[in-house]
């Protein structure tokens, strides 16, 4: 057969599937009908297994292909029930009662000291709030479930050194709702007591994220990099030690705050260098402009059950911008997913995708709705 016969063949065969297609979509509306009145959950996820055993080994050589169509089938063939039926009612209704903003942000919890980068994101985001330090991240998820804040300010990822994992954990294990989110220019200075040549200086003070970005100025001038809880801290140190041969890692602000001599600036790897804030709240608030949605969910051990879910969102046109799993304590290598896609959910076909994964998936939780302020 010549490819334009080959082509032709597949129009025909094409033509009789859709039919089917659209008659199996019908017969979800009367199952969804039929769910209503019995009071039954849309998902099933024996029947579907029964489904994909049997057109799997029916398919033959194409039975992994054949599971895939037919999963994407069901997802489908659910996507369209839970349209009718509205599930998720608990989750849609926290949603819509949702307010626009906090009335007021008076106490935001932020780590390190006056001047440290998580200082200088809470101000950009709310500039008539004053913070309540915290030496660590914990402090801060503590603060906001105590109710000693009402916000809290947290770094999650950098350009160049990647996530903070242990944000991470703490945002899966508290599940607060992230309000808010920023990404800060972190241009890295190093500044020590008096005003001295560099090669004097022996051992660098900062955040072990802060010494990993700034690596390569690290090697290259053959310091010896010290952790400490936050840039601003550091440079708090090197000031009231006043030791020769020691210096700290920290924004120029945190530098001029604590009275420091800059002996270097934009010693960072990249140029580029950003770091992408989230702020936590106990109470969601979305507001109108939101276009970040975060969520986390952990996954039955089954073939293809990330490719799903991620699929359907995509066949919304909503763009994953992170995806982070982390191990669940307790549980040998099984894994909680944190994502970000762009979206909002005060669109019906994101609303109803979200409460349609909140019954679907175990340990769902739907983190927040929030604008990215860039
Ligand atoms: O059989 C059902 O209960 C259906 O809702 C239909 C269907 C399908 O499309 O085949 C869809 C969702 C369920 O999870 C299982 C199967």
């Amino acid at each position: 057969m010549t490819l334009e016969e080959i082509r032709k063949e597949i129009d025909r065969i094409d033509a009789e599937l859709l039919p089917l297609f659209m008659k199996r979509m019908d017969c979800a509306k009367q199952v969804a009908a039929v769910k209503k009145e019995q009071g039954l959950p849309v998902f099933n996820s024996s029947r579907e297994q029964e489904i994909l055993d049997r057109i799997g080994s029916l398919a033959g050589e194409y039975g992994g292909e054949a599971r895939l169509l037919y999963s994407s089938m069901m997802d489908m063939s659910r996507a369209l029930q839970y349209n009718l039926l509205g599930g998720g009612g608990e989750l849609r209704e926290t949603i819509r009662k949702a307010g626009e903003a906090p009335e007021k942000a008076e106490k935001i919890a932020c780590l390190g000291e006056s001047g440290s980068f998580s200082n200088e994101a809470l101000s950009l985001l709310y500039p008539k709030a004053s913070p309540q330090f915290y030496q660590g991240f914990g402090g801060i998820f503590a603060a906001v479930a105590s109710g000693d804040a009402d916000l809290g300010i947290l770094p999650v990822e950098n350009s160049s050194a990647g996530s903070v994992s242990e944000v991470y954990d703490l945002i899966l294990k508290y599940r607060f709702y992230i309000v808010n989110a920023a990404t800060l220019h972190v241009h890295h200075c190093l500044a020590a007591a008096k005003k001295v040549d560099v090669r004097t200086i022996g051992t660098v003070y900062s955040h072990p994220q802060a010494l990993s970005q700034c690596s390569e100025y690290i090697t290259k001038n053959d310091l010896r990099p010290l952790p400490c809880s936050n840039t601003a801290t550091a440079a708090q140190m090197v000031a009231q030690r006043q030791e020769a041969g020691i210096a700290a890692i920290c924004s120029e602000h945190a530098a001029n705050e604590y009275k420091l001599n800059i002996l270097d600036r934009d010693i960072q790897n990249s140029s580029n260098n950003c770091t992408r804030f989230v702020v936590i709240s106990r109470k969601l608030f979305i507001p109108d402009r939101a276009q970040k949605i975060s969520l986390c969910f952990s996954l039955l051990h089954k073939t293809g059950t990330l490719y799903s879910v991620l699929a359907r969102f995509a066949a919304l046109g909503l763009n994953l911008t992170k995806m982070e799993s982390r191990p669940i304590q307790d549980k040998n290598f099984e894994y909680d997913f944190y994502l970000d896609f762009t979206g909002n959910v005060r669109e019906d076909a994101t609303l109803n995708l979200i409460c349609s994964l909140h019954e679907e998936l175990p340990r769902f939780s739907f983190l927040g709705n929030y604008t990215e302020c860039e």
